[in-house]
Formats: structure tokens, sequence, C-alpha cells
């Protein structure tokens, strides 16, 4: 595993920790063995088990496609529906000057200027739409998709060939529009919830359109899976899993994660969704928060250091210490930097996290530090599933079931009422 984790600012916070691990290995045999609450949403485990590589090969192909054909691609859905593809694009693509195809997302909020200025960039462009809702009723990315769609009827003879569907395999909205205009379709598989379906069609297409490997990504978690069969309680994805417990039952109420370096920022946004709808539910959970640092430091570093004590932290950093620009000295020094000459980026970032996981522990604030050791599809695809796995555990350990999310219905109800709307 490469992926590393490092507990020695958290375990001094609690004690008797070794004392859970029973309970660590017997939430953990749940997963394995399909004795979790709702035990036919394991497919996210079960899907790396049986790798299908002719459905990786046909999303590959489809993207092969977009690539040759497309100025830009827009995935249109919302959480699981698209955190996942974000991530895994915004780590993998460079900062500045990303290759062609644009993939942009559209659908994953209300905002009316987005949508209306996105329709506008669209102007003139070759475009392919993916949209992404396994029961197409998500007021979101179906009043996106309609606007799309009306987009790319009016302006392509091949209208519906540039349509892809992501979506349920027989029912719903989507799936019976798709049938009837004949669009290629992918299925977002009954027994895997969407924020744990990046590595479905629902992530692999966005992600292989933009240029990733997806097949290493895949086999990365496919190595993340295999590995935790046969796991102790020191797997960092149990261990992880079980002081969460830990933390939770100690009263502790929101998790930080704490992201040192900026293409890593989807991820954290992706975990999010992860962990806030696995566990919290049933008046438990901790609250999921992602930051950027250094930024946040600058924001709410102070709250973190000094405001009411809730947090528990997770830093995660690329080890990357020897990266980046190096400072040199310059003549008469007049920045006052010299002292630094021989610093490059790299460790000047490490000295941030390590400062502040000083810091934040003399705070009171324990932590986990994660550790990438590079970023590329494999080491991403590890990484997600080792997330994955870590909150079905201590979901289950909860007592929650860690794949439903029944209380994102009532703000859909509010809104469809005032909206008129069933
Ligand atoms: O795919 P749908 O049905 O549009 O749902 C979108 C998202 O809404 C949720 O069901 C709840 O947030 C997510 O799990 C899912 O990714």
């Amino acid at each position: 595993m490469r992926l590393s984790l490092d507990r020695s600012r958290a375990l001094p916070f609690l004690t008797d920790r070794d004392a859970l691990d029973g309970a660590v290995l017997d939430a953990h045999g749940k997963v394995l063995t399909g004795g979790t609450r709702s035990p036919e949403m394991l497919g996210w485990r079960q899907m790396l088990l049986e790798p299908d590589d002719a459905l990786i090969e046909s999303v590959q192909n489809v993207a092969s496609e977009i690539r040759e054909r497309a100025d830009v691609l827009v995935c249109v859905g919302i959480g699981g529906s698209y955190l996942g593809a974000e991530a895994v694009n915004q780590a993998l693509a460079p900062y500045f000057g990303a290759d062609s195809p644009e993939v942009i997302f559209a659908g994953h909020h209300l905002s009316p200027a987005y949508h209306e200025q996105l329709l506008a960039y669209l102007e003139g462009k070759s475009v392919y739409v993916n949209v992404i809702s396994k029961s197409g009723t998500t007021l979101e990315p179906a009043m996106a998709f309609r606007f799309l769609r009306r987009f790319l009827e009016e302006r392509f003879d091949d209208a519906d060939r540039r349509v892809i569907a992501t979506t349920d395999k027989s029912s719903g909205v989507l799936r019976g529009l798709a049938d009837e205009k004949g669009y290629r379709t992918y299925v977002v598989p009954d027994d895997v919830g969407g924020r744990f379906s990046v590595l479905t069609p629902v992530g692999l297409l966005p992600i292989a359109a933009a240029g990733h490997d997806i097949r290493s990504l895949f086999y990365g978690a496919v190595g993340a899976a295999r590995g935790l069969t046969d796991a102790g309680a020191d797997h960092p994805a149990l261990a992880y899993a079980g002081d969460r417990f830990a933390f939770h039952e100690a009263g502790y109420s929101v998790e930080l994660m704490s992201v040192m370096e900026a293409k890593l920022r989807g991820l954290g946004y992706w975990w999010q969704q992860l962990y806030g709808e696995s566990e919290g539910k049933e008046g438990k959970g901790l609250f999921p928060v992602t930051l950027q640092y250094t930024t946040d430091l600058h924001s709410v570093g102070q709250y973190v250091q000094e405001g009411k004590r809730l947090f528990v932290e997770s830093f995660l950093r690329l080890d990357d210490e020897k990266a980046g620009l190096t400072l040199d000295e310059e003549p008469d020094n007049p920045d006052q930097l010299n002292d630094l000459a021989g610093t490059p980026y790299g460790a000047a970032n490490k000295a941030a996290w390590e400062g502040t996981a000083e810091a934040h522990r003399e705070g009171d604030v324990p932590s986990w530090t994660w550790t990438l050791p590079r970023i590329d599809a494999d080491a991403l695809g590890e990484a997600i599933y080792t997330f994955e796995h870590a909150v079905a555990v201590s979901g289950t350990m909860l007592g929650v079931d860690p794949f439903n999310q029944p209380g994102v219905e009532a703000y859909k109800k509010k809104m469809f009422r005032l909206l008129g709307r069933d």
C-alpha cells in the first residue's frame, strides 16, 4: 500500500484505543460478507473483485470519440454524479493549459448566471453532453439537461449521438428519454450509491474523456480492495475508521480534511459528500469539512487553533518535499529571503504541514496525516477505495446505514412545493 497514515498525533488523545480493535474488525467483516445494513448496496466493492474489463474498454472507446470530435464535454449531474470525476480530473490535469476537450460540469447547482453563460460559451464549439442521473428527476441536472439537449438539437444534425446518458438500467425519466432518443447509455448499477460510484461509468467516462488513464485508476482501487480482504486492525482504512468512531464517542463533532496540495482539493470535496451522506443520520456522525492549506489557515485557521473545541483533523498531503521551484540567493537580499536559499516550495509546504499539525495538537486538535506518494491514476484509485471502505466500516460501527441518504429528500420536497410541483 502506497497511501500511508500517520496516527501519531491522534492516538495520544484516545484512551484504551486498542480495546476497540475487535469492534473494528467485526464491522470490517460485515462489509466483507454483506452483514451491513443495506447489504444490497455493496456493489462498489464487489465490482472491484470482479473487474469488468469490457466495460472499461467500452468507456475508453466512447471517450476516444469525444476526444476526437468535441471541443467541450459538458457533464451534467449533482452529488455523487460529479464530485468523483471532478476530483480525479482536477488531480490529474495540469494547473494551466489543460488538454482538449474541456470537461465542464453543469447541473450541480441552480445558478441562473452559470447556466446562461455556459450556453453562451458553448456557442460555435463542438459539444458533447454526458448526462448522469440515476433517477432523472433530480431538479438540478434535469433542468440543465433540458437546456443543453435543446442547444444540441438546434445546432447539430447528429445531436442524439452527442449525448451519452448514464442512468438506471431500466427505469426512470432519463432512461425513458434515452430510449426514445436512442442515446448511448451507461448504467448506474443498482448496488452502488451515487457517492460510491466514481469507478463506475458515472465517473469513468468524464475522467477518460479528459484524457486520463481509467484502467490504472480502476486497478489502483482493485489493489486496495484486494488488500483489505485479509487486513488487520492496523490497516490504514480500518485504523482510521476505528479512530474516527472513538473520537465520535468521545464527543468530537467535526472532522476537517485539510488538503496541503491544491490539486487534491476536489478529493476533499468528494470525501466530504462520502462521509457526510454516509454517517450523518440518526443524530450521529462527524461533520466533514474540507479545507485547503495554507490558504485556509489565513481564513478559518484562527478558529481551528483557538475557537470552540470541535475538531479532529485529517491532513492530506503529497510526498513532495523536494519538488518545485527552489529559492536562490540574491545579492543584497532585498526581500530578506536569503536565509531560505536552497529551499524548494515542497520543503516549505512540508514545514507548513508539520508546523500546523503540531500547533493544532497543542490547541487540542488531534490529527491524522494521509500521505500520497505521488498523484497519478493508480494512487488516486487506491485512495478512493481506502476512503470508501473506511466509511463503510465507521458507519457500521456507528450503527447507521452507510448507504442511504433519506435526509436529502427534505429540501427537495420543500423546494418542489414552492415551485408548485407535486
Ligand atoms: O443520480 P441522481 O438520481 O440524479 O441523484 C444525484 C445525487 O443525489 C443523491 O442521491 C443524494 O445527494 C446522491 O447520492 C446522488 O449522487
